[in-house]
């Protein structure tokens, strides 16, 4: 479902004197459907410059990334879009959303932009911010006022709203407290038995351990490291 094939990736810092910092080379790895694969390495490996690539927000230098047969690697920005909407799902850190928009729209969207009537793709959303303990006086106002731990749920609920195939996480459990943390964990399980493919960043060693089949330490793609 998601596939990178000797990835290959440097930036060159313009701003710097032209320096190039060469990140990776040589990365592959697959993740199946249903499986939960977590990217490892110490700070600065190259964890999320991975996880940017296959999202297409970063253009890989060399080699290939599918996803659900889509080459991210070369695609079109309208190929990237469609993508997003309908197979690709991803949990960033932070919630960037646009002013004004109430919470329950907010986690409602890509359902909408599917074209998930209304009234479904509400309730929808409303039963996911209950089980993250959202109180509903909260669903009518933006979440840009939100406490960090309650954007952070507010954007699990949006990745968790529609059951995309493949679903990128990163630190999905961080800074919540165990009720919330558990409840993320059982999301994920979910995905997992419906056969979503999981890539995700986890530094909670045990999140990592009851939730991941597999984990692939980006160290080994480092360029003159031997995978
Ligand atoms: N946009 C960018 N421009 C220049 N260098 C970058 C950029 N993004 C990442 N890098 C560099 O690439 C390397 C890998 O960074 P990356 O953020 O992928 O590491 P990480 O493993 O996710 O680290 P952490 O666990 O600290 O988040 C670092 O040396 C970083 O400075």
């Amino acid at each position: 479902m998601i596939i990178a094939e000797n990835v290959a990736k440097e930036f060159t810092l313009h701003n710097q004197g032209g320096t190039v910092l060469r990140v990776m080379e040589g990365a592959s790895l697959k993740v199946a459907p249903g499986e939960c694969v977590a990217l490892t390495g110490a700070s600065g490996a190259g964890k999320s410059t991975l996880m940017r690539m296959i999202w297409g927000n970063y253009r890989t230098d060399a080699g290939h990334i599918r996803v659900a047969g889509t080459e991210v690697s070369s695609a079109e920005p309208r190929q990237i879009i469609a993508l997003r909407r309908t197979t690709l799902g991803y949990v960033s850190q932070f919630l960037r959303v646009l002013p004004r928009v109430p919470t329950l729209r907010v986690v409602a969207e890509p359902l909408l932009a599917l074209g998930t009537p209304e009234a479904e793709a509400e309730a929808r959303a409303a039963e996911l911010l209950s089980r993250l303990r959202i109180g509903e006086s909260l669903w009518g106002l933006s979440p840009t006022t939100f406490s960090g731990g309650e954007q952070q749920r507010v954007n699990i609920a949006r990745g968790f709203v529609h059951p995309y195939p493949a679903l990128l996480l990163d630190e999905p459990t961080a800074s919540l407290d165990a009720a919330n943390r558990e409840t993320v964990m059982c999301l994920i399980e979910e995905a997992k038995a419906r056969g979503g493919a999981i890539l995700g960043i986890f530094h909670d060693e045990g999140a990592r351990a009851r939730l991941c089949d597999r984990l692939v330490d980006v160290t080994g793609f480092r360029p003159g490291v031997a995978a």
